[in-house]
């Protein structure tokens, strides 16, 4: 059985008081997390050691950074890098979020660097990815998912892609309120799993979670969550509310 996920991606909100007491509330709420589960939250840098400090020793919670660089350290001014999230206890990074690849330019050549720099420091990246509404409408999202992943992660081997947590977020369904239905999602995250299996054989490709991220709510997370290929999901807007966020932890297999 896969790891089922519920992770929250802040993104670039709360301050510091506010997002200790939104954790806090939560962790407070969902006190123990099951094993074959995992809750995984993505805070802003600043507060990734206080984060972290909170946590504890809480078993299958784990505090994620948003982003990290390409390179370990130097003169990258303003940049994250992996020994730094590492020396303040975080193992986890989000990498390639829609809006890095939208806002700063990101390209799936660049993301495979970061994601080799996560791999080789022991960080798990949870890899976003999907397609605009325009390749939606023009019905080319399969295609264009499928050369994200070959072109970020098709280089890695079998056991490294097995470290990796993917994340499907369709950019028209992310913070829209429009939620891809849950047959929409499971078409094209079966199709992911698909295409890793062509590359890797079933075997590791049934290993991998595949997350769903895009207008999570707990109201939809049941249904999306009971899909075959959906393992959990990736949650912006519903992650900055604390018992929405417990009824999305309670959602999962
Ligand atoms: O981008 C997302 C999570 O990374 C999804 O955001 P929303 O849940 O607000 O749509």
């Amino acid at each position: 059985m896969r790891t089922q996920i519920a992770a929250a991606n802040w993104k670039m909100n709360l301050t510091l008081q506010q997002g200790q007491d939104l954790l806090s509330n939560i962790l407070s709420k969902s006190t123990s997390v099951r094993e074959g589960h995992a809750v995984i939250f993505a805070v802003p840098a600043p507060y990734l050691q206080a984060a972290k400090e909170i946590v504890g020793d809480r078993q299958n919670v784990y505090i994620s950074a948003q982003n990290i660089y390409s390179k370990v350290s130097g003169a990258y001014t303003g940049e994250l890098s992996v020994e730094m999230i590492k020396s303040v206890g975080v193992y986890h990074s989000l990498i390639g979020h829609s809006e890095r690849r939208d806002y700063f330019g990101e390209s799936n050549q660049f993301l495979a660097e970061k994601v080799d720099i996560a791999l080789a420091n022991d960080v798990t990246p949870i890899f976003c990815l999907g397609e605009s509404l325009e390749i939606r409408e023009s019905g080319k999202q399969n295609e264009f998912v499928a050369t994200q992943l070959e072109e970020s992660l098709f280089h890695l081997s079998a056991d490294q892609i097995t470290k990796v947590i993917i994340a499907y977020e369709p950019i028209w369904a992310i913070g829209t309120g429009k939620t891809a239905s849950s047959e929409q999602a499971e078409e094209i995250q079966k199709f992911l799993r698909e295409h890793l299996a062509s590359k890797y054989g079933q075997a590791i490709s049934d290993q991998i979670s595949i997350l769903y991220g895009g207008s999570v709510k707990p109201g939809n997370a049941k249904e999306l969550f009971s899909q075959p290929d959906i393992d959990g999901g990736l949650v912006g807007g519903a992650s900055l509310v604390a018992d929405d966020f417990v009824a999305i932890i309670d959602a999962l297999n």
